[in-house]
């Protein structure tokens, strides 16, 4: 039996045209493991069947609350509420505050008023954290720069639409915090063009099953391009109801709740097209009572002109839960925009419980710092790379500078994104030779089928000498990497230094799972999440360096054999990708880089 909140919910969702198949699924509680309150199905559901449809008119936006007509449009975009998530948010805290008047009333009902995410964590929780990219990324500051700037002049300047009597109970930094995880965990991305002049033809158009081709593009991690190249997150994505080859990606990365909706992902200036072409952030009533997990979903919502629809993508069996998804996220993502962390046995570590689809950031100025050392004979190792040997001077980050702004300028980023080596997919090219027994230890092969190719790309980059610089600027190319032994120590080096940057090792956050009481089920809710995350990293970069190590001792050997394949591991080293065949490859590989705003 549904709660009263749920009951009036759902009375509220139907008399609004809101369509939901009672016979097939249901809203109900569920431990917090799994997910806390979602949906199950309650029969046999076969694939492609509609679950629930959420006509537009139900949706909250911008666009759909009576907020931004009243405020009137120019003061609107005069204190910056087009810009980013302020809007959305303030629209939300409006709303709220105008309790059963507003049209959302039961739908308010319904969030969550106190999350898990570590925005609201203290510091002795945060310090559990560092290390992860979570710390980087929770942009709390912003936030708050966001509602000192916009949204409290915005609010002083309206008395008649924001009481000065409501102002602390419905409009504090408390609850613009608490409406920005709202947005951050529950909102969808729909896609450009649905809002006005959706061809007629699409209408009712939902991707027909049978030969695939329309299934949903879910982007494999948040490093794909789709998901690394926007501004702005939001929990869950929306397909196009076309024929869709490539149904409309949208982004699943999770910005903090400054997240600006129109500001390329550069960090440049909004322009006015920008505005008009922003995807728009929506609360979508419903759709956002589903959880997800890795690569557990079993339906995914698509759009149409009038409604949204939440079909199943796959059979689901009676009692079984009703998986959306939010972008199959690492860990970090997860906590940090949902508040919550997925814990299954790893495919690829047997005994060991994670993410499988955890990455590890890598900041470029850790490479090139490592790249420098190695240059300068610094790094404590054999010295062979030597390349400092033929430098009469110690080389220094101003020498790097050309060479990492030519990578900028060429749209490399200055964060690479490590996954799992079993979660790579060899460059196109390589696919084919896969086949070759040579291929199989051949090793630039067993490298690049193990990490992406970027920060192996920019190493290869750092290394060259000013001649082959020189060439590479001219090519407009970036190096197609090598692995070379310099390469190979400098990215060893880098992971390394990557690693010291948490606090503990591995072995230690294993330790002390041991020695608590209960484990990890033992610790608090905040601290179990912290020791996930980072060990979930720290696993990633474990088993990169074994890879790495792998192929070193492979490129040791073969160069004891036969002296002559370092110079033609050299020779292959020059070899450039062209920028296609880089985004395809990076594609292939589910990305590799993200540029850090
Ligand atoms: C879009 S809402 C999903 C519905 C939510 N459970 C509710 O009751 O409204 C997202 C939130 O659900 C929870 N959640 C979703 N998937 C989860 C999972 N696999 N494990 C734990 N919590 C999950 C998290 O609290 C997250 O912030």
């Amino acid at each position: 039996m549904p709660s009263q909140e749920i009951q009036s919910f759902l009375s509220w969702f139907q008399a609004h045209n809101g369509y939901i198949d009672t016979n097939a699924m249901d809203i109900v509680p569920l431990p917090p493991s799994e997910g806390g309150r979602g949906a199950v199905a309650l029969i046999d559901i076969p694939e492609n069947h509609t679950l629930f449809s959420v006509p537009r008119s139900m949706i909250l936006t911008t666009r759909t609350s009576e907020l931004p007509p009243r405020f009137g449009p120019d003061a609107w975009t005069g204190f910056g509420l087009h810009l980013g998530w302020s809007g959305l948010i303030l629209c939300l805290m409006w709303e709220a505050a105008r309790g059963a008047e507003s049209k959302w009333a039961p739908y308010f009902e319904i969030m969550p008023t106190k999350f898990d995410t570590p925005m609201f964590w203290n510091e002795e929780d945060m310090a559990e954290l560092k290390g992860t990219s979570v710390v980087d990324k929770l942009g709390k500051d912003l936030a708050e720069k966001d509602y000192h700037e916009k949204i409290v002049p915005a609010i002083q300047s309206r008395p008649d639409l924001f009481p000065p009597e409501s102002l602390a109970t419905h409009y504090s930094l408390e609850v613009y915090h608490m409406m920005g995880t709202r947005v951050l965990s529950r909102s969808f991305t729909l896609a450009e063009e649905e809002v006005e002049d959706e061809d007629e033809d699409d209408h009712h158009a939902l991707p027909p099953k049978e030969d695939g081709a329309a299934h949903p593009h879910v982007p494999e991690s948040p490093s794909t391009e789709e998901a690394g190249n926007t501004s702005l997150g939001s929990a869950m994505d929306v397909d196009e109801p076309a024929q869709g080859t490539d149904a409309a990606a949208h982004d699943q990365e999770h910005e903090s709740e400054t997240a600006d909706a129109n500001e390329p992902a550069d960090g440049g200036s909004e322009s006015d097209s920008d505005e008009e072409d922003a995807p728009e952030v929506a609360m979508v009533p419903m759709a956002d009572i589903l959880n997800a997990r890795y690569k557990h979903d079993n339906v995914k919502l698509f759009h149409e002109r009038d409604s949204l629809r939440m079909v199943s993508t796959r059979p689901i069996k009676a009692g079984e839960q009703i998986w959306n998804t939010y972008g199959d996220l690492p860990n970090s993502d997860l906590l940090r925009g949902f508040g919550h962390v997925d814990y299954m046995p790893l495919p690829y570590a047997p005994g060991e419980y994670g993410n499988p689809g955890d990455v590890v950031e890598v900041r470029a100025d850790v490479i090139v710092q490592c790249a420098l050392d190695y240059l300068n004979g610094d790094s404590g190792g054999d010295g062979e790379g030597s390349v400092n040997a033929r430098r009469e001077k110690k080389a220094t980050t101003e020498d790097m500078t050309e060479r990492i702004d030519w990578w900028l300028e060429e749209g490399g980023d200055d964060i690479f994104l490590l996954e799992h080596p079993t979660n790579i997919t060899p460059p196109p090219s390589q696919k084919q030779k896969s086949s070759s027994a040579s291929a199989s230890t051949d090793p630039t092969a067993l490298l690049t089928s193990s990490l992406s190719i970027l920060p192996l790309s920019f190493i290869q980059l750092l290394l060259q000498s000013p001649s082959e610089f020189a060439k590479t600027q001219a090519k407009a190319k970036p190096p197609k990497p090598s692995a070379s032994l310099p390469l190979l120590r400098v990215l060893l080096s880098s992971l390394d230094k990557r690693a010291s940057m948490y606090p503990t090792t591995l072995e230690e956050d294993e330790r002390l799972v041991k020695e608590t009481e209960g484990g990890l089920e033992g610790m608090s809710l905040n601290k179990r999440h912290a020791m996930i995350v980072r060990m979930g990293e720290k696993r990633v970069l474990r088993d990169v360096r074994r890879c790495v190590e792998g192929v070193l001792q492979e490129v040791e050997r073969r160069e004891k054999e036969d002296p002559s394949a370092a110079e033609k591991a050299k020779g292959a080293a020059k070899k450039v990708l062209s920028r296609a065949e880089k985004r395809k490859a990076e594609r292939a590989e589910g990305g590799g880089g993200k540029r850090r705003k």
